[in-house]
């Protein structure tokens, strides 16, 4: 429900300073009476069209997009308010800053572009401390948090204490694009150290210059951690982001049943790709339940790869056209740092590695990578062999290795096939295992493309080739309003394959035919409704949902009317008792 006013104890110059309860200038004479802050502000009240007009001309000015980010974050510190306006307004152009491509550097930079505080750090010092520390926040309702352990963050590897941009970004997009409201959410890190040498030898560097804990002692550092937020936020969802693997799937699947939880790279990744791979279905004027018949290659076997696999054997699984699971493991075949998992025990195809006996180094490979290991194919093939060999409908980056889809392998697939599924999901822009150009050169401008960040469509022999977004971005935001509206005690597989299915079937006919899949970032909003809306649907139908609906209200009425919008009101004030 929208709120028509705002309530505060705070006076002066604190009302100033709290970005929550900020105007800047639009203060009416009145409520600057009322705050205690007549003459603390220039006298003329201007509202916030005159301050869009202002801050867009500013932000023009920045010249590089790191210094963007400076500017967003630096607005979002002062007015949160008129930060979301501007950013809802121009979602498509500052996704790119405050999310990636540029939040990889700002990650980066981190430490020394440091400013200001915001969200909440645990660290090696507080064992014991959490969960009074949790106390600290100063907001008794959070309705969702994104916690990371920076342990792989984007494609960029360990960036320990300074991936607190990832949460911080993923939020903004959660209040921006999925309605949660500014006052709900909390970005956090959990330092458990950083094996980034170039970080531990920086004095700089604001995490805890120790190496990271591992086995027993980071396990139960996250235990305790999680049940601080329990006895404090016992509703909150938690994302968990960016967390390593085997990491991230163990956290998963040690919490996924016990609370309100997902993990963002595995799952939510997983429903935007399979939107996606549905959508190109349709593309191709093939029917949607026909995904049995494609012929899948997936680089990278960590979590975003294995998570997103999953969802297609799911999804293989759920249309009925496969006998079992085991059918639907043989239309993927999967691709690590080494190259196919194949069969050591066939050596490799080029000799260099005599035959195994048993699986000898893929022995480190776990068994939800194994389930993709090709009995018949020598291990280790080449990416470029292996398209050769199967002839792919779809090809997925999830390795965060630039450049890994060669020209050889790209052409080779453009020879199989009439429409080359591409998706180089890999972050930021710099990491994409190929770039939108060079699939559509590769493929004679015939693929379907999809990219992790985004590109510019690309003009191919006179005819201008879209470029899709696939991105976890589109998915998570709706899913977390679902999810807070209906106030479901769980996050179920049902609903990631509900949210692919909904967004899969945004595109229209026209788009589709145009190479474009679904609706891209500047819709986000509008994503998000539907997808919330289908969530609710499941977790009333799970059984999971603790939110009374109300009487004589659609859902999709009632997501609507519980989206946040930033617009000022009436700010007033009460009477501090303390
Ligand atoms: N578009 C999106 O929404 C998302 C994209 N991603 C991207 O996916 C990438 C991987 O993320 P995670 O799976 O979480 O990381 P991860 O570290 O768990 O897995 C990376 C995988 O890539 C493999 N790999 C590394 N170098 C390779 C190479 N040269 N050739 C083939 N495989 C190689 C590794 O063996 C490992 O299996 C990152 O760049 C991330 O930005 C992740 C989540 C969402
Ligand atoms: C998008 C995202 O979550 C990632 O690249 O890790
Ligand atoms: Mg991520």
């Amino acid at each position: 429900m929208e709120t028509m006013v705002q309530t505060t104890t705070k006076h002066g110059m604190d009302v100033i300073h709290d970005p929550l309860l900020s105007k800047g200038t639009a203060f009416s004479l009145s409520e600057r009476e009322r705050l205690g802050i007549r003459g603390l502000v220039p006298p003329r009240t201007q509202e916030m069209d005159k301050q869009l007009q202002r801050i867009i001309r500013n932000l023009r000015e920045c010249r590089t997009p790191l210094e963007k980010f400076i500017f967003m974050t630096a607005l979002q510190d002062r007015n949160e308010t008129l930060y979301y306006r501007l950013l809802i307004d121009n979602l498509e152009e500052l996704s790119q800053i405050i999310y990636t491509p540029t939040v990889g550097l700002a990650c980066q930079r981190f430490h020394s572009i440091y400013r200001r505080s915001r969200g909440m750090y645990f660290s090696t010092l507080d064992r014991g401390q959490m969960a009074a520390m949790v106390h600290n926040w100063p907001h008794d309702q959070v309705d969702v948090i994104v916690v990371t352990d920076g342990s792989r963050v984007l494609g960029l590897g360990d960036l320990g204490a300074n991936g607190m941009q990832i949460p911080i970004g993923k939020l903004s997009l959660y209040v921006a694009g999925g309605g949660i409201r500014p006052t709900s959410i909390l970005p956090v890190v959990l330092d458990v150290g950083t094996n980034n040498e170039e970080l531990l030898n920086d004095p700089l560097y604001l995490g805890m210059g120790h190496r990271r804990l591992e086995g027993e002692e980071y396990y139960s550092f996250v235990d305790e951690w999680v049940a601080a937020i329990q006895n404090r936020y016992p509703n909150a969802l938690i994302q968990f982001e960016d967390f390593k693997y085997p990491h991230a799937y163990n956290l998963l699947h040690k919490y996924q049943d016990k609370i309100c939880c997902f993990n963002d790279d595995i799952q939510s990744t997983s429903a935007v790709a399979l939107a996606g791979v549905l959508a190109a279905l349709k593309a191709r004027s093939l029917p949607i339940d026909n995904l049995n018949e494609e012929r899948i290659i997936c680089v990278g076997a960590g979590s975003a790869g294995v998570g997103v696999c999953e969802g297609i054997i799911d999804c293989m699984v759920e249309q009925g056209k496969v006998k079992s699971r085991e059918e639907a493991y043989k239309r993927i075949w999967m691709l690590d740092q080494h190259g196919l998992i194949g069969n050591p025990n066939l050596g490799t195809s080029d000799g260099t590695k005599p035959p195994t006996i048993g699986l000898g180094d893929r022995a480190n490979l776990d068994e939800r990578q194994l389930c993709y290991l090709k009995k018949d194919m020598h291990d280790r093939m080449s990416l470029e062999d292996v398209v050769k060999v199967i002839k792919p409908t779809v090809i997925l980056g999830l390795s965060g290795a630039p450049g890994v889809f060669t020209e050889g392998a790209i052409r080779a697939m453009a020879d199989g096939v009439e429409k080359p599924v591409v998706f180089p999901l890999s972050n930021p822009t710099h990491q994409s295992e190929c770039t939108a150009e060079q699939a559509f050169k590769w493929t004679d401008g015939r693929a379907i493309f999809a990219s992790g960040s985004p590109f510019k469509d690309v003009e191919y022999k006179g005819k201008i080739c879209k470029v899709n977004q696939i991105n976890n971005a589109m998915s998570f935001p709706g899913l977390g309003l679902g999810v807070t509206v209906s106030r479901s005690s769980r996050v179920t597989g049902k609903m990631f394959m509900e949210t692919a299915i909904t967004i899969a079937n945004m595109a229209s006919e026209e788009q589709l035919k145009s190479g474009i899949l679904f609706p891209g970032v500047a819709a986000l909003r509008e994503v998000s409704k539907e997808v919330a809306a289908r969530v609710c649907e499941v977790a009333y139908d799970q059984g999971l949902a603790r939110a009374q609906l109300p009487k004589g209200v659609s859902l999709k009425g009632l997501i609507e009317e519980s989206m946040w919008k930033p617009a000022y009101v009436p700010t007033i004030r009460l009477e501090s008792h303390s």
